[in-house]
């Protein structure tokens, strides 16, 4: 129930509200069903009066008897069959009401839980610091924001119907024990006896939860690394060794989702079983042993039978949220994770660059291993600088220390002078156009991949970007020009194509520090060439950084760094102009 509460801090309006419509409809249900006795006794043909004193009908049953019909006295209402069924129909209408309004409102605070945690995780993660972002597995992300937010949201609608079941199963109990309080007394314990009994039932069952929680996010979070790297897999005809590790997991699911089935289904058979034996004994006990009056025992077997029969769903319903809960659970701690790793952005002075960017004695290194040591780099304002130098120099490491995703562990990084820590780093970042070296693409219009939905971009910006990148000839020849869709992750189109567009949407913003990671590698020598004009025309008018080991990119270069392996960086003059020609 520790959800319950966390949910009621979190929405205390709505909780108010569902609390006050369960309540006065348990009140209701409490005022139809209190017309029961004296109905029987209409109906059996007896004069409610006299049944009233009654030989059998003990002091209690009088009093309760008679303060309904003192009720019905002061109301003006005859005590007649008629008048009592109408009461009762009454009492379950405005029942049935104020149910349906608590019901909508659960329903409201439920569609509200997963809309609310769904935003939290994205913000959260999309907010979090490079390094940890780098280390969240894309599927349990997936995981979280579609299985374990909607797992939460119906823990929650659980929880609330057991708390719906609660009241009703008190306001049976309470016409019960104004009846008879012993009878209700060892109702209770037997009540108690019973839902202590199947306790272990709901224990397996969280424990089952917790299991599918965790295994589900690993299977999410395999499936798709599998799924992103399927064409290797199937070309080499490995495709089954991604098989056997996912049947793995979904194995290991399913035996979790057997357990849930069978404890839920055990409970289900036990509470039944058990109940109806104890309402037989008490019925036996009540007519054999203290002699009551059938009437009595006919509604203290509805209103305890129902009771009972209410206790037993909110253990069903209770059951049902400790499997849920662990989602919960784990998709809060995700999001308090996430926003424990939130990087501090909006703070801090406005760049200009308009002098340049300049590394200063850096040293990185990634969990301890150096990836290189005092690197000195200067990119200057509305040059074209060049990195070069073999795979793993570390010139990726460069990029993402400029843009300020990672922070050097000595050393400075200043744009005009200014040290990047005291850079407004959003205001730097919107300055920056950025080609990365995976051109992986929307699932959407070349236009949309290139605004990415910013409504201040038209149509005219996307042709000139398109242009700029040279890539306007090959998206005009398309039938459905800047409108096609280029197919899951841009799969439609060639490499190439991917590139040019993925440099159109860095450029449409007009940037004023241009990145390149690798931007080249995939163009034919025409595409090349476009692109090289393109960054000839640019130079001077915008900062370009670059890393490529295309001829054209390194011939168009004011300047050229070569990377050494081995962590160390050279600004080797020699090799620079050696590769500049
Ligand atoms: N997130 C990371 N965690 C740990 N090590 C990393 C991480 N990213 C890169 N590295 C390591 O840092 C070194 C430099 O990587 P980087 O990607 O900067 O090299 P690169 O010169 O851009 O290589 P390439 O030309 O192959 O893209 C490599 O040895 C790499 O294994």
């Amino acid at each position: 129930m520790r959800l319950m509460l966390d949910f009621f801090r979190a929405y205390p309006g709505h909780t108010v509200f569902m609390l006050v419509a369960l309540l006065l409809s348990g009140i209701a249900e409490g005022i139809g069903l209190s017309t029961l006795l004296p109905l029987i006794n209409v109906a059996l043909g007896q004069d409610v009066s006299q049944a009233v004193t009654g030989v059998a009908t003990s002091g209690a049953q009088r009093d309760f008897e008679q303060k309904v019909l003192d009720v019905l006295d002061a109301l003006h209402i005859a005590p007649t069959l008629g008048n009592m069924l109408a009461i009762l129909v009454v009492g379950v209408l405005i029942k049935s009401i104020f149910l349906l309004l608590a019901q909508r409102q659960v329903g409201y605070t439920a569609a509200q839980v997963v809309t609310d945690m769904r935003l939290a995780m994205l913000r959260a993660v999309l907010r979090s610091r490079w390094e940890y972002f780098l280390h969240q597995p894309v599927g349990k992300l997936t995981n979280a924001l579609a299985t374990e937010a909607q797992r939460s949201s119906t823990a929650f609608v659980n929880g609330a119907t057991a708390i719906t079941f609660f009241i009703q199963a008190l306001v049976y109990g309470a016409v019960a024990f104004a009846l008879s309080w012993r009878a209700s007394l060892v109702a209770i314990g037997a009540g108690a006896l019973v839902i202590g009994l199947s306790h272990f039932l709901v224990r397996i069952t969280r424990k089952a939860g917790s299991r599918q929680t965790h295994l589900l996010g690993a299977l999410m979070a395999n499936l798709t690394d599998t799924l992103q790297s399927v064409k290797p897999l199937k070309a080499m005809a490995r495709d089954h060794l991604a098989d056997q590790a996912l049947s793995g997991d979904t194995r290991r699911l399913n035996r979790a989702l057997r357990k849930q089935v069978l404890s839920a289904a055990v409970l289900d058979s036990a509470h039944e079983l058990m109940f109806t034996l104890f309402i037989c004994l008490g019925i036996w006990v009540a007519l054999e042993r203290f002699s009551m009056a059938l009437p009595t025992v006919m509604v203290l077997v509805v209103a305890l039978g129902r009771a009972f029969s209410f206790f037993g769903k909110v253990q069903k319903q209770y059951q049902k949220l400790a499997q849920g809960e662990s989602a919960y659970w784990s998709m809060k701690s995700a999001i308090a994770e996430a926003s424990a790793n939130e990087e501090t952005l909006s703070e801090g002075v406005t760049p200009t660059l308009e002098q340049g960017l300049r590394f200063s004695d850096v040293s990185f290194g990634y969990d301890g291993h150096s990836v290189f040591r005092s690197l000195d780099l200067e990119i200057e304002a509305g040059c074209l600088t060049t990195l070069v130098g073999p795979s793993g120099s570390g010139k990726t490491t460069i990029i993402d220390l400029a843009i300020g995703l990672l922070r050097p562990d000595s050393g400075s990084i200043a744009i005009d002078g200014v040290p990047l820590q005291e850079i407004d780093l959003r205001a730097w970042r919107g300055m920056i156009g950025y080609v990365p070296q995976d051109t992986t693409l929307l699932h959407d219009s070349i236009l949309h991949n290139i605004t990415l939905g910013d409504p201040e971009l038209d149509e005219a910006q996307a042709e000139s970007a398109l242009r700029a990148a040279g890539a306007w000839e090959f998206v005009e020849r398309l039938p459905q020009g800047m409108a096609t869709v280029v197919g899951e992750r841009g799969g439609k189109l060639s490499g190439g194509q991917r590139q040019r567009i993925v440099i159109a949407r860095a450029l449409i913003n007009r940037p004023r520090l241009l990145i390149l990671d690798e931007a080249t590698s995939a163009l034919d020598a025409e595409s090349e060439e476009a692109v090289r004009n393109t960054m000839e025309s640019l130079k001077g008018k915008l900062t370009i950084l670059a890393i490529s080991h295309n001829r054209a990119m390194v011939q168009a270069a004011d300047r050229v760094y070569q990377m050494s392996a081995g962590g160390a960086l050279g600004l080797d003059a020699e090799a620079r102009s050696g590769l500049a020609k």
